[in-house]
């Protein structure tokens, strides 16, 4: 059987996700993101590795339209969630990012108590009509980012005066609030200590069980301890996707295997 150009295999994959065919990202006349063709499989932990500036974020931030908030940033191609095109133009971006979550470098809590930092994407969602209910949204939510036992005293209290990994599981429950399918991860540990960092990497392999899950690391440590699969970008281009153990021990592509044996990057 011949490949297609940038088609990648599909080594232990589960079911498709996310499918994307010939996506080009532009901010102006810059090719950012050349010709992408991916599947991302459902209830697994894909990692997205390669150097600096080769399009990682880019390509992530196109998986729940992130890209559409940049005004220079054009997309082109079709980016497929369950079947569905999410750049259809019936496709509403705010509610399509509460079925694709996104956690971010830094942790960002909004300026409010713990309790509303979980209740605020319910309550704008109306996924709740009592009090109790919501409730129960903040207390589940707290207790699958693995946090419930270290706020349960304080829900009252401010997000930002919770430590940098407690912010980070803290937004991490902010975003499984709404019951997302997938949630998108862009570098969420490079403000964390090792300690932090152990921690949510725990809670990524526990929550791959119930989401997909996305991830930009820079650290490929990292992406070997919780990524089923991983994909490497090179300039703008996917160069690679595999098994996460093929990628890091018996890469196909020179430029693959150049940057895990850090000659670059
Ligand atoms: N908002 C923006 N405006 C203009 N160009 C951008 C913007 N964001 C990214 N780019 C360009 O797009 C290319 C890909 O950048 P991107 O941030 O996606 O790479 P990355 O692999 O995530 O990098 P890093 O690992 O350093 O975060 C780079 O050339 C970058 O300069």
């Amino acid at each position: 059987m011949t490949q297609m150009p940038g088609t990648i295999k599909a080594a232990k994959m589960t079911d498709t996700k996310i499918s994307a065919r010939n996506v080009q990202v532009y901010y102006g006349d810059t090719h950012a993101i050349k010709d992408v063709n991916i599947e991302i499989g459902s209830r697994a932990v894909t990692a997205f590795i390669g150097p600096s500036g080769c399009g990682k974020s880019t390509f992530l931030r196109c998986l729940n339209r992130m890209n559409d908030t940049i005004d220079i940033c054009r997309v082109e191609g079709n980016i497929d969630l369950d079947g569905e095109d999410i750049y259809d133009s019936r496709v509403d971006p705010v509610q399509l990012r509460a079925k694709v979550g996104m956690v971010f470098q830094k942790p960002n809590p909004f300026p409010k108590s713990i309790y509303d930092n979980i209740a605020y994407g319910p309550r704008i969602h109306g996924l709740v009509r009592k009090k109790a209910e919501l409730d129960e949204i903040v207390a589940s939510s707290l207790q699958k980012a693995g946090l419930w036992n270290e706020v349960k005293d304080r829900l009252d209290g401010p997000g930002t005066g919770l430590s940098g990994g407690q912010q980070q599981r803290l937004c991490i429950a902010r975003a499984i609030a709404v019951s997302p399918e997938v949630i998108l991860m862009d570098e969420p540990c490079s403000a964390l200590d090792p300690i932090a960092t152990a921690k949510v990497e725990e809670l990524i392999d526990e929550l791959r069980e119930n989401f997909t899950i996305v991830i930009v690391t820079h650290s490929m440590q990292q992406a070997a301890r919780v990524s089923q699969r991983t994909a490497f970008f090179h300039m703008g281009n996917l160069v690679e996707i595999g098994d996460t153990q093929d990628i890091f021990t018996n890469p196909v592509d020179k430029r693959t295997q150049d940057y895990i044996t850090g000659r670059f990057g």
